[in-house]
Parts: structure tokens; C-alpha cells; sequence
């Protein structure tokens, strides 16, 4: 099993790079896990008190759970990866079967923060654009898909993203073995992961 970490800013790109690289695989020979499914349970807060958690620190993420499902996953079991919802700010009741397959893609704004996570990687990705792309890139993101307002946007991106994203994420670059510039879309970078990923398949 080839066991590969994206990490990088809110915005940068990692789900889109993700799915640049998965979607000439064989469905059946890799899967994705999301650090945002593994946002800690919140039911014992109301919805008005889930609004105002910091979900770019570190302590938000479960990160027992994410390393105790990709051991299970490197032990040839099935998981339950759980689904999250941005509307509720809350882990829903229903699970995703994630089955064991030759390439493990896990990614995640925070998922370099965990050294037990990061041991388990085989490839370490860093995905990279700079940060008024990023702004850019998740007001039309947090407006369209994820119901949010301008303001709401804005003012977490100043009081919480941008300090989170100096402190915890940027610093985790340093641990990156590859790191892709993707301001623009990045297709050379995106065929020389694909030529790895092959390699091992
Ligand atoms: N290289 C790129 N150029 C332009 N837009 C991009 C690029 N990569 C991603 N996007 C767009 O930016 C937004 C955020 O990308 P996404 O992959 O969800 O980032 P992340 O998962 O890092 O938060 C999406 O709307 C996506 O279509
Ligand atoms: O309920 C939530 C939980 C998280 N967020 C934000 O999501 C991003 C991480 O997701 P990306 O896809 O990597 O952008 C993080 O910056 C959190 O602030 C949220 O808005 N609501």
C-alpha cells in the first residue's frame, strides 16, 4: 500500500489536485480520506456555539481517529469514514465504507501537524498558492457550496484563518517531499505524481 499525505492551505487546491490525480486510476485501486471528515463530534454544543470553534487549530481534528482508520486500512480492513456537514458544523450520523486499496490518499489542512499521522505517509505533498488566491478561491467557495456569507467569510478568514494558517500550516511545508505551486493548474506537477503513483501500482 502506497500511503500518500496532501497538505496545504484552506483554498489552495488539494482537493482539486486530489481528484487531478485519481481520476485516470482504476476506481478500485485507491481511495481518499478527508481530514474534514474527521472533525471532533461536537453534539454536546448548540449550533450558535459550533459556529464560533476554531477549525483551523490543530485540537479541532480527531487525529486518533484518522491514524487508528489508516492503520486499519494498511491491515487490509474495511473502515467507516464518517461524513461531515459545513452546514451544521457537525459529523452526520452516516459513515462512508472506505475499503483498503493500493493507493491511500489522505488530505488535509492540518494532517502535517501529527507526527504519528505524518509516520505513516509514504509520500509527503505540500500544495501551494498564495495567499490572496487562497482568500479568493474560498469566498466563492464558503458563498456557493457551503452557505456562508461574505462576512462570515471574512471575518473568520481575519480572526481565525489567516493567524491559524501562519502558526500551524505553513510551518508544515518544511516536511513537504514535494510541494506544488498552484496558483495556475499545475498538469506537469499532477503527471510526475501520477508517474510515481504508476510505478508502484
Ligand atoms: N489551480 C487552480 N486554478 C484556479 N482555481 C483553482 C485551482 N485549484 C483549485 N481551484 C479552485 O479553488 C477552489 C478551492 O479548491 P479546492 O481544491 O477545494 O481547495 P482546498 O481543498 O485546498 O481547500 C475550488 O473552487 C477550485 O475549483
Ligand atoms: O464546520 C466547518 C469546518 C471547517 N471549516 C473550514 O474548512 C477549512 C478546511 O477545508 P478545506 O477544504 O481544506 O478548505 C478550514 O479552513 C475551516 O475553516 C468550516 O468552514 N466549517
Amino acid at each position: 500500500m502506497l500511503i500518500i499525505g496532501i497538505a496545504g492551505g484552506t483554498g489552495s487546491g488539494k482537493t482539486t489536485v486530489v481528484n487531478q490525480i485519481i481520476n485516470q486510476l482504476p476506481a478500485d485501486e485507491v481511495c481518499v480520506i478527508s481530514q474534514d471528515s474527521y472533525y471532533k463530534e461536537t453534539n454536546n454544543l448548540s449550533y450558535e456555539e459550533r459556529t464560533k470553534i476554531n477549525f483551523d487549530h490543530p485540537r479541532a481534528i480527531d487525529f486518533d481517529l484518522i491514524v487508528k482508520h489508516l492503520t486499519a486500512l494498511k491491515n487490509g480492513e474495511i473502515i467507516e469514514q464518517p461524513v461531515y456537514s459545513f452546514v451544521t458544523h457537525n459529523r452526520t450520523k452516516d459513515t462512508v465504507k472506505t475499503h483498503p486499496r493500493k493507493v491511500v490518499i489522505v488530505e488535509g489542512i492540518l494532517i502535517f501537524n501529527s507526527e504519528a499521522l505524518r509516520n505513516l505517509f509514504d509520500i509527503k505533498i505540500f500544495v501551494h498558492a498564495d495567499t490572496d488566491e487562497r482568500l479568493i478561491r474560498r469566498v466563492r467557495r464558503d458563498i456557493t457550496e457551503r452557505g456562508r456569507d461574505i462576512d462570515e467569510v471574512l471575518n473568520r478568514y481575519q480572526d481565525t484563518l489567516k493567524p491559524m494558517h501562519q502558526q500551524f500550516i505553513e510551518p508544515t511545508k518544511n516536511f513537504a517531499d514535494l510541494i506544488i505551486p498552484n496558483d495556475r493548474f499545475n498538469t506537469v506537477a499532477i503527471d510526475i505524481v501520477r508517474t510515481v503513483i504508476n510505478e508502484r501500482l
